[in-house]
């Protein structure tokens, strides 16, 4: 029996979700470029969970169907209240208050399938609430209810800040969501199919993704980049910033995947939203810097820049705090995670791997006093 480190290569389900090949995504067959272009989040998301697109009148209804579920409890309110935000990250707080949100759902362990897809309009409505409501609670301000005739990034907007977005804003944040709903067998979709191939609920299963999702080498890597950005500072410390990095043998985040070997399809958006959104706000240092390191990286080590690597100065240039770009990956990304545990569910069989024992030799005991 021999393992393959990190599964690389391995063909661990059959999904009619999205594909990866030659480097192309695609959504139920829909290129990422024509969803990118066209499509609202909330078409990408009954894409995502009905393996079609929807006619005008369900996506009409589906969006009143979002807003009027984006309300939170009371009682997450007060949890977000209850302890000291100043201390902790966002995506553990959103990871915590999913679990708690389960808590007052009362179809919470129904296992059927109607009621299923009714859970996962709420959780889509509701994280986006949540990361909201604590991104302001944090700042000492009352969270701002969602308005059911906005659109969700228009909604996350408004309730982020407390206004409505221009029109520049609302289409950034709804192209950025477009392009992170889904995204294969990645790691913390996996993670959601292994926890409710066990039959166990939906709250556990995105509970569990949020999880996988916030480390820096998956969807944490957006803050990492920001991060990494704010040190090199200007321009001209970009190339020695990275050589230097590179000298101690560490990783550059938003740069190289595990599937992609040319690039990454989505970049190439964010790329440009970032040219556009950095001018806007003159900053431009930014994208320049971004473009320096993406180039060099190409270059010295074929590495293509990632989904997370422009994000990182597109929600910068929106004003939103670092520590939220996660958090904003996972208020798209739960769309995927739902239409994978929908999936798992319609055809499961539990997910138990093997793994390769590479531990003693069988050992003979010895006891205790004569250790
Ligand atoms: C939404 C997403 O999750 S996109 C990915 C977000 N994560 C990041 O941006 C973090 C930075 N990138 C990485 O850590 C990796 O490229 C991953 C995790 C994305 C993919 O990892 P893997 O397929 O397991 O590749 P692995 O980590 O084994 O790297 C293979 C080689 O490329 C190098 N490499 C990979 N990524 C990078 C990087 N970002 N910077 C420098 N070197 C890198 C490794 O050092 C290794 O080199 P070696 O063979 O000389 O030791
Ligand atoms: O697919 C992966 O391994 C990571 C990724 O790009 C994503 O989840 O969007």
């Amino acid at each position: 029996m021999t393992s393959a480190k990190g599964l690389e290569g391995i063909v661990a389900t059959q999904s009619s979700i999205s594909s990866i090949i030659d480097d192309q995504l695609t959504y139920v067959g829909y290129t990422i470029d024509d969803l990118a272009e066209n499509s609202s989040f909330e078409e990408v998301v009954f894409l995502l969970w009905n393996l079609r697109l929807p006619t005008k009148s369900e996506l009409d209804q589906f969006k009143t169907d979002l807003a009027s579920n984006m309300e939170l409890p009371e009682a997450i309110i007060d949890h977000l209240r209850s302890y000291d935000l100043s201390t902790v990250h966002p995506m553990a707080a959103l990871r915590s208050a999913v679990s708690i949100l389960g808590l007052y759902d009362d179809e919470a362990d129904v296992m059927e399938e109607a009621a299923n897809k009714r859970k996962a309009v709420r959780l889509q409505a509701k994280i986006a609430t949540i990361v909201t409501a604590f991104a302001r609670i944090r700042q000492g301000k009352d969270p701002v209810k969602p308005k059911k005739d906005l659109g969700f990034a228009a909604n996350f907007l408004f309730m982020l800040n407390g206004e409505e977005p221009k029109d520049i804003e609302e289409e950034a944040i709804n192209k950025a969501l477009v392009l992170h709903a889904d995204h294969e067998l990645n790691a913390s979709t996996f993670t959601a199919r292994v926890c409710v191939a066990t039959l166990s609920d939906i709250y556990s299963g995105v509970t569990a993704a949020i999880g996988a999702l916030k480390g820096p080498l998956h969807g944490g890597a957006n803050e990492r980049v920001m991060e990494m950005l704010t040190e090199i500072g200007e321009e001209e410390n970009a190339i020695p910033y990275i050589k230097e990095k590179m000298a101690n043998k560490e990783k550059i985040m938003g740069m190289g995947h595990r599937v992609y070997e040319q690039g990454d399809p989505r970049a190439k958006y964010l790329k440009q939203m970032s040219k556009e959104l950095t001018k806007i706000t003159g900053q431009p240092k930014w994208y320049n810097m971004s473009v320096k390191i993406e180039d060099y990286i190409k270059e010295e080590k074929g590495l293509p820049a990632n989904v997370d690597f422009y994000s990182a100065s597109v929600y910068h240039s929106l004003g939103i705090d670092h520590d939220l770009f996660t958090p904003i990956f996972a208020t798209s990304r739960v769309s995927g995670w739902l239409a994978h545990i929908l999936e798992q569910y319609d055809n499961n069989r539990l997910i138990r791997p093997r793994a390769e024992y590479v531990g003693p030799e069988t050992q003979q005991y010895v006891a205790i006093e004569n250790r």
